[in-house]
């Protein structure tokens, strides 16, 4: 009688790229080392290559490196991504895991002379250029605007000459003449990279082997600075990239990147997609087919998998469109999981789709709308959203169901009332402490009574005034009246923070990911069972993507038919690359949504492109 086999042995195919990370190992021999560059498509296991690559490592050399203190070096691109990883890695002290910018504030941090030379030079020579465009232009508003900005420009020049130390926050804001903007960071060390020896020196000494997740995305300067050094170092330095070129979606990763990398480097090829349903696989070539014509192949043993195609009117109402999305999705696939709004994932195109959409907008508007809050907007770190969010939401939550252990537990946690301090100031009548920290829950709680529901701003008045939680100066000023010439950061968070307090609530368990939102972007990297692609130029504001022009809606711009005619990125290849981002998270089915001006075209188009074919197509 014949074996039988279990599954995965049977499917021999789906192990059909797993000489790759074999290659990859190769690449570390000690006498003939090479750096390597992965590149393949959507769920092919590219980050499960870059994990089992660091396990092999660590079993390997791990213990030689940390010996001689050196480290593996590993970049990605974001701070949930960098967490992941670590987390996989177990926190191992012989990798490095860091965004791009924390790893290069840490590879020169402590140059500081040399950053100051650096940050002067920078400054003088960008007052020089306003100069020289002051002079050429025609004055008006815009030569007002230049003006003052070269006058802010010679003060901080003025004061840079005194500062002792520079300062930077990957993660946050940089104000202050003191601190390194983003970009200062990544100009002045890849500058460093590319041309200083001594840096080159300390970049191979430190991490003599870097790895780099994303690295279609990764910033251009620094891919430059590395391939200088690799040629420098071949024998003690490697480098590997992994990535995807038809997923670039941000503009500062380097354009044609395959056709850069040095012949001599290994580039492994991966055809298998692990991730997705056979029906997504090949929607996935199809749109990659507009691009660079990679095609993959899914697993053996993937599901069939289901795809749809609706199509809306511009001025549709949103909510009815995507709620009936949901339950055809239920019905053609007979997934109940369509009918629970938490178990699929909605990607919109930018954050306030998702505040309009779950109920957050008049606390994201304002905020967004200043664009003084970059990165500490979509991620919770503005400090008072943040005090409300992480403090005040459970505690609020635990006194309303009446659970006093866990309210004490986040008081005891978070109150000057009751900390170190305090009961050491307190140590005759340690009571009375406790008495005060008691009222002032109290007084916060009556904000809530007879069911009313408080603003974010009273609620703020109230843990100043008791003292409950440290809020910081910058209440002081969100709780007086506007007056002029104040910062235009304070003035965003009062007009914000006027909200009713479960405004706040939402656009915290949107940024914690805990709600079906996530935009085309912020998905990179992630996978859902249940995936809905929503479409909708006409609510994003930004002009880097269009889909009614993938999709034939409205016409190319002179500068698409330009840069097209040039071989150029367009508006056009870079929301195919999106739209391949955001079809390729899905596993199981996918539900595309349209809405549109031109319902006939976003059709044609289509079909036309075989995306999806009449049966699949909804006209809502
Ligand atoms: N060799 C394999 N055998 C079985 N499952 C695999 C294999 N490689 C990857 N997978 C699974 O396929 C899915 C996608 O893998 P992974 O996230 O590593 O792909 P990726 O290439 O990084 O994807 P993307 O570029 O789309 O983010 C994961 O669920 C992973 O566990």
């Amino acid at each position: 009688m014949a074996k039988i086999m279990p599954l995965e042995e049977c499917s021999i195919d789906n192990h059909i790229d797993d000489h790759v990370d074999q290659e990859i190992q190769d690449c570390f021999s000690i006498d003939a080392p090479k750096c390597f560059f992965v590149f393949a498509g959507a769920g092919s296991g590219k980050t499960r290559s870059l994990i089992n690559t660091l396990t092999f490592l660590d079993k390997e050399r791990g213990e030689s490196l940390l010996m001689n203190g050196k480290q593996i070096a590993v970049i990605t691109y974001t701070n949930a991504a960098c967490d992941e990883i670590s987390k996989r890695l177990q926190y191992k002290p012989i990798f490095s895991v860091s965004t791009i910018h924390s790893f290069l504030w840490d590879l020169i941090k402590s140059y500081q002379a040399d950053i100051k030379e650096w940050v002067t030079r920078s400054v003088q020579k960008e007052i020089e250029d306003l100069k020289q465009k002051q002079l050429k232009g025609r004055g008006g508003k815009a030569g007002e605007k230049r003006a003052e900005e070269i006058k802010k420009k010679a003060e901080r020049l003025a004061k840079i000459k005194t500062v002792k130390k520079f300062s930077y926050n990957p993660n946050g804001d940089n104000v202050g003449y003191d601190s390194l903007s983003h970009s200062e960071v990544v100009k002045m060390s890849t500058e460093f990279i590319a041309t200083e020896p001594t840096m080159q020196d300390i970049l191979a000494a430190k991490y003599p082997i870097l790895l780099i997740d994303e690295s279609q995305d990764t910033k251009k300067e620094l891919v430059d600075a590395l391939l200088i050094v690799c040629e420098k170092y071949k024998e003690r330095f490697i480098v590997g990239m992994f990535g995807d070129t038809m997923q670039r979606i941000y503009n500062d990763g380097k354009d044609n990147l395959a056709n850069c990398i040095p012949d001599e480097w290994v580039k492994p090829v991966k055809v298998m997609n692990h991730r997705s349903a056979n029906r997504i696989v090949a929607l996935a070539n199809s749109i990659r087919s507009t691009v660079d014509g990679q095609k993959q192949q899914a697993r053996s043993d993937a599901e069939k998998g289901i795809v749809r195609f609706f199509i809306a009117s511009t001025s549709d109402d949103k909510e009815d469109v995507e709620k009936k999305v949901a339950e055809l999705m239920a019905r053609d696939t007979g997934d109940i999981g369509w009918n629970d709004d938490t178990q699929y994932k909605s990607l919109i195109l930018e954050h306030h789709m998702a505040a309009s959409r779950f109920g957050f907008s008049d606390l994201y508007m304002p905020l967004n709308n200043s664009g003084k809050f970059d990165t500490s907007l979509r991620d919770g770190s503005i400090t008072e959203l943040s005090i409300l969010s992480k403090i005040v939401s459970p505690l609020v939550t635990a006194y309303q169901s009446g659970n006093d252990f866990e309210v004490a537990k986040i008081v005891r946690k978070n109150s000057p009332l009751l900390n170190k301090e305090a009961f050491a100031s307190e140590l005759s009548d340690q009571t009375k402490m406790l008495e005060k920290a008691e009222a002032a829950v109290e007084a916060l709680m009556r904000l809530w009574a007879d069911e009313k529901i408080p603003s974010c701003l009273e609620v703020l008045k109230s843990i100043r005034d008791t003292g409950l939680f440290k809020v910081g100066s910058r209440v002081d000023e969100l709780l007086t009246g506007f007056s002029q010439g104040e910062n235009e950061k304070v003035t965003a968070l009062r007009n914000a923070l006027s909200v009713p307090f479960y405004e706040l609530e939402k656009y915290s368990s949107y940024v914690t990911d805990n709600t079906r939102f996530a935009t085309h972007q912020g998905v990179k990297g992630l996978e859902f069972p249940r995936v809905m692609v929503i479409m909708d130029d006409a609510q994003a504001r930004g002009f880097l993507f269009s889909y009614e022009k993938l999709f034939g809606a409205k016409a190319q711009s002179d500068i698409d038919v330009k840069n097209k005619r040039e071989g150029k990125d367009t508006s056009i290849t870079r929301t195919a690359r999106l739209f391949y981002v955001a079809c390729t998270r899905a596993q199981k089915s996918l539900a595309v949504v349209a809405y549109t001006e031109n319902v006939k075209s976003v059709k044609d188009t289509a079909l036309s492109n075989c995306w999806f074919s009449e049966d699949e197509i909804y006209m809502l």
